[in-house]
């Protein structure tokens, strides 16, 4: 099983939950609180992940980015995007230097600045 299943499945039980009972589900429970409450858990999620990072605790930085993944998931499915739209954006850049592309931004905004 390949972890683009586990994440297209956990997609799927998202999506699922948009109908659900808030009082049944946390994942409903954080769509009928709405784009906000979704953010802000992200938020909260990817400072725990740094904090986890910053005191080199493997377990800890393991657990905090399901989390993080995980509310970026539903953040995901609050715009009706999924795990294979991200999976689509990272194979386009598969094998394009992160210089390179940084360097290739940089000249285009350079070009409409220039262009009359
Ligand atoms: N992967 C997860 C998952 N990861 C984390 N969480 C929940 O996300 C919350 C994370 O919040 P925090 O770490 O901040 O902990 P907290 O103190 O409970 O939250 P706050 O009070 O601080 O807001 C916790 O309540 C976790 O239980 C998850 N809840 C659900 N899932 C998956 O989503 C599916 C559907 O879940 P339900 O919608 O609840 O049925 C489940 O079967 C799982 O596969």
């Amino acid at each position: 099983m390949s972890s683009n299943d586990t994440l297209q499945r956990l997609a799927d039980v998202i999506a699922s939950r948009r109908a659900g009972d808030p009082d049944k589900s946390y994942v409903a429970r954080l769509f009928h609180k709405g784009t906000d409450a979704i953010l802000k858990k992200i938020g909260e999620e990817a400072t725990e992940t740094v904090m986890a990072a910053k005191d080199g605790d493997r377990e800890k930085i393991v657990y905090e980015v399901a989390d993080l993944w995980f509310h970026s998931m539903i953040a995901l499915a609050q715009f009706d995007l999924s795990p294979a739209d991200v999976l689509r954006e990272l194979e386009r850049r598969e094998g394009l230097s992160g210089l390179e592309e940084f360097a290739a931004r940089k000249a285009q905004a350079r070009d409409q600045q220039e262009a009359p």
